[in-house]
């Protein structure tokens, strides 16, 4: 652990309630009569996947095969043309497992909203970055060279964050988990591609900050070694420039019991942020495009800390917390 994280001092990160769904059977007679059915958005249009062979490998493995190049790849929507910049979702999750994507330049709150959603739609909230540190915090072959890329602010290969991603997938599975929220992953175009392959992503949320704040959020980010919880120190003010509105956010402190076993992060100094930042920009941003060419992505501004945040983000979403706990506790 030592090589991961530095000790330190100081936030929150809540959880909401869980969600089940209401089910319930109609008879043909009882039925109202049919009203004309809206058209379908093209990002929820159902449209078959590939045949890829019979009978199909499992999501995890498929991932790892077609990672390897063994398998022929049949899609390549990159290529598409680029839609609009606005979208509004329309997202039915009554019923549905979801496939969601987060993506967001590091800082931006990716794990906090991304886990927070997972707990209220009852899906696993996977962050290959988390697997990332798992792996180079265990005395497995692969530690030490997970070491040296993750503290320099370097991506790791798409070969390893998908075999690690499989392996998590296939532990998922086994426990009988369906759908799921990514966060950091894909990272890359391949990454997106591969996925693209493999499994319908429902919808990409693109969490947004100016990247000042972004860096002041690394730099206050906090960890409780013991419950894991994700708290932040900083104090953000941030006029905003040519017109975008100004950005403040508390800090999210800790309670009494996580103070003493904060740490941060080896990578959140200042120069290995600005270099994540930079092969985000690189790398990572034509996975916006990517995305935005299926109708898939939708642009979130994030207005200030979560408290401000997450309801904004759960209208967009068309989702309703309290409702959700009430069917859940029904
Ligand atoms: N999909 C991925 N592809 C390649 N490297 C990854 C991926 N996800 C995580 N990593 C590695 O793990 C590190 C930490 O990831 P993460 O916790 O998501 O950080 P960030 O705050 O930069 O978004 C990254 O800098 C990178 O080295």
């Amino acid at each position: 652990m030592d090589f991961l994280y530095n000790n330190s001092s100081q936030n929150i990160n809540s959880h909401v309630g869980g969600r089940s769904e209401d089910l319930t059977l109609h008879f043909f007679a009882d039925l109202p009569p049919t009203p004309p059915r809206k058209p379908v958005p093209h990002h929820h249009q159902w449209r078959p996947r590939p045949v890829l062979s019979d009978p199909p490998p499992s999501l995890p493995l498929l991932l790892v095969i077609l990672s390897e190049g063994l398998y022929p790849r049949t899609v390549s929507s990159a290529a598409a043309p680029l839609k609009s910049e606005s979208f509004t979702p329309f997202i039915d999750t009554k019923g549905k497992n979801v496939q969601w994507v987060f993506l967001g330049c590091p800082g931006v709150g990716k794990g906090t909203f991304a886990s927070r959603l997972s707990v209220l739609l009852g899906v696993p909230h996977i962050a290959t970055g988390d697997l990332v540190r798992e792996e180079l915090s265990s005395s497995g072959p692969l530690s030490k060279q997970l070491t040296e890329i993750v503290n320099q602010g370097k991506l790791v290969s798409d070969e390893i964050v998908i075999s690690l991603l499989s392996k998590r997938l296939e532990t998922g599975e086994a426990k009988g988990e369906l759908g799921f929220i990514l966060d950091g992953f894909p990272r890359t175009v391949r990454q997106a591609e591969i996925l693209d392959d493999v499994t319908d992503i429902d919808l990409v949320v693109n969490l947004k900050l100016p990247e000042k704040v972004l860096v002041e959020k690394c730099l206050g980010r906090r960890i409780c070694s013991q419950c894991g919880k994700n708290f932040n120190v900083a104090n953000i003010n941030f006029k905003g420039e040519n017109g975008n509105p100004d950005i403040s956010m508390d800090p999210l402190l800790p309670p009494p019991q996580c103070v003493s076993k904060l740490i941060t992060r080896s990578d959140d100094t200042e120069a290995i942020v600005r270099e994540r930042l930079s092969v985000y920009y690189e790398k990572s941003q034509p996975v916006e495009d990517f995305y935005r060419s299926q109708g898939k992505l939708m642009e979130f501004d994030l207005p200030g800390g979560v408290l401000e945040s997450w309801p904004k983000l759960l209208e967009a979403l068309n989702l309703d917390e309290n409702e959700d706990k009430q069917s859940a506790a029904a």
